[in-house]
């Protein structure tokens, strides 16, 4: 891992004379997905190796203030990052940043700001491009290593956030950014040339991300880099492994000192005060629903109370209760194994994740008995992936951990209350055990009426509640499904008929900002589903697409004359 980098780029003018016609590469595509399929391939040897290196040795993770590395020094307090398979293994003791580490990497984002934002945007794209082919090859498998062991995924979940969407998120920003720096005024009248020009936010963006995703982590911080902002980023304290390998990726492309200051520490400490600086330009957070509200509300009374210069923009996106919807004309066998991915995948912890299923009564049977069929026979269990890497065999496995204590406990929490409920029956699984690891096993729960609070609640873990309706009453579930959850994340609508098909997608057009049809409700792509929800899933400002990138923007437009005037009325003032 590179130390900071020292250069200094303000000594001198670039003179580039055809800046506006550069264009980003053109072969920009989708990361292809390695399938990892046999142990006994290189991949694997070279997954192995790093995972060996992560478990073998406990990092010290420090903070990162203006290509500063500023470690506990016995001033700060060290969080340790564990094992969520292995709660006993440490695996990076995390610095914690103080007031003054704040007060410092808030100063570094703003004397950055300057020559950063005058870099040509091909310079600052290059360096995004070179972050992105790190990650995609020398950093590949330390990147999955460290995914995978700090956050509990198998080796599939892994690749597909912080390989694929990661460097996808990197590499599409680039090109979404020269298109929308080419977007100019249609129209000049004669003698005149209008002109827009993007300017970065005044001030600086202050990026907070959550635990399940490392990818999440780079678009929060890349995007608003990438168009010429500078950045405070407060990680999740359990990703923040990964999360340092990222910054180490990014400095090594070329990042300037100061354009991203990596803060790991208390999230209300660090967060009451980058928001009490004047110059606070953005919020730029994913995480739980409760905590934006309450990140929104203190924004709110800080404009109003005149703490800032500008109206700071708000960019947030977080929970979900998300549907899948089964029709009676839908290919049962289809739906079923899209739901137990949707429902399963890295342990349900995917804002995206399905956790509430609507099954027709004729289809409700088939379905369930060919759900558990596959759960039992499959041995759908979770699996302790901090077993021997050496083999690999159980970070193959379908199922791991889920994240932490706080986590597991509020799962079984759900479990035990719902055992409890005359209104709930627990149709399938319903263990947990955290001898070991925060292992939840996948659960079925049968609720008695579709406004029950286990249809509207995310957990955010393993668990499915699931309400039988009857077939005639389609359109009726549509309504009922619109109007039980606060969130509008993610839905699916599995059916062959077109109307039903049809229906659904028009009544349940506010209920998810990423709807699918026929498929499972997680798995977006970069490029391909934009992604975010509406309602109090989020701002809907679609990572992954060309939109969001306008939200870390303020335009500035010039109206440039070439007439001179030689009287100063208009011919309406003559007599
Ligand atoms: N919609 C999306 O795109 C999306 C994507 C991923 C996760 N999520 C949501 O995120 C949640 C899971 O992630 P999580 O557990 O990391 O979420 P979280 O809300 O607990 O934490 C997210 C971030 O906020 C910080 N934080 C926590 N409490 C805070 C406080 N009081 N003040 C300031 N900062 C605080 C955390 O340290 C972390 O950096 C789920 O609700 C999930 O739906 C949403
Ligand atoms: N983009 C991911 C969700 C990320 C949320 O945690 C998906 O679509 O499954």
């Amino acid at each position: 891992m590179l130390a900071a980098r020292n250069f200094k780029f303000t000594h001198f003018k670039r003179t580039v004379s055809q800046l506006a016609h550069i264009k980003p590469p053109k072969h920009i595509k989708n990361e292809p997905i390695k399938p990892f399929r046999s142990t006994d391939s290189k991949d694997w040897d070279l997954l192995r190796a790093s995972l060996m290196k992560f478990k073998s040795s406990s990092l010290e993770v420090p903070l990162v203030i203006n290509g500063e590395r500023i470690y506990d020094n016995n001033e700060r307090s060290l969080f340790p990052q564990t094992n969520p398979a292995n709660h006993q293994q440490v695996l990076a003791n995390v610095t914690q940043a103080t007031e003054k580490d704040v007060r410092n990497a808030v100063k570094a984002a703003k004397e950055a700001k300057e020559d950063w934002y005058k870099l040509p945007f091909y310079d600052r794209s290059a360096i995004f491009l070179k972050a992105a082919d790190l990650i995609s090859t020398k950093y590949r498998y330390d990147m999955l290593a460290a995914t995978m062991l700090g956050q509990g995924k198998n080796v599939y979940q892994a690749e597909i956030d912080c390989i694929t969407e990661l460097s996808d998120f990197f590499r599409y920003y680039v090109k979404y950014a020269s298109d929308l720096y080419a977007q100019q005024p249609a129209e000049s009248a004669e003698g005149t040339w209008n002109k827009a020009e993007y300017r970065p936010l005044e001030g600086f963006v202050y990026a907070v991300s959550p635990f399940n995703f490392t990818a999440i982590a780079a678009n929060l911080v890349g995007a608003p880099a990438l168009m010429g902002n500078t950045v405070v980023w407060k990680p999740s304290q359990t990703a923040a492994l990964s999360n340092y390998l990222l910054m180490t990726v990014l400095e090594e492309a070329g990042l300037p000192k100061g354009v991203i200051n990596f803060i790991p520490g208390d999230p209300v400490q660090v967060t009451n005060q980058v928001l009490a600086d004047k110059d606070f330009g953005a919020l730029h957070f994913t995480g739980s629903t409760n905590v934006f509200k309450s990140l929104y509300g203190k924004i709110q009374s800080g404009v109003v109370e005149g703490k800032y210069r500008d109206y700071p923009r708000i960019i947030g996106e977080t929970g979900g209760k998300n549907f899948h919807l089964v029709h009676p004309s839908a290919n049962i066998s289809h739906a079923v194994l899209s739901t137990i991915r949707g429902t399963f995948e890295f342990q349900g912890q995917k804002c995206s994740a399905a956790s509430r299923l609507y099954l027709p009564e004729s289809k409700s049977e088939e379905f369930l008995s060919d759900m558990f069929g596959i759960l039992q026979q499959q041995n759908i269990v979770p699996v302790n992936t901090s077993a021997s890497p050496i083999s690999g065999g159980n970070l193959r496995g379908f199922l791991g951990p889920v994240i932490h204590e706080q986590s597991f406990d509020k799962l079984a929490k759900v479990i035990e209350d719902a055992k409890k409920d005359p209104e709930l029956e627990i149709l399938y699984g319903g263990q947990y055990d955290k001898s070991q690891g925060w292992f939840v096993g996948p659960t079925v729960i049968k609720a008695k009426r579709p406004d029950h609070p286990y249809m509207s609640t995310e957990f955010f873990g393993p668990i499915l509640t699931v309400y039988e309706y009857p077939d005639l009453e389609f359109n009726k579930i549509c309504d009922i499904i619109d109007k039980t959850s606060q969130y509008a994340l993610t839905g699916a609508i599995f059916a062959k008929d077109r109307k039903a098909i049809e229906y659904a997608d028009e009544k349940l057009k506010f209920s998810a900002g990423n709807f699918y049809i026929n498929d499972k409700c997680t798995g977006a792509v970069v490029s391909q589903q934009w992604f975010g929800g509406a309602r109090m899933s989020g701002t809907d400002d679609k990572a992954g697409g060309p939109n969001i990138l306008s939200r870390f923007v303020s335009i500035r437009n010039t109206k440039e004359n070439f007439y001179e005037l030689t009287d100063f009325k208009y011919p309406s003032n003559y007599e």
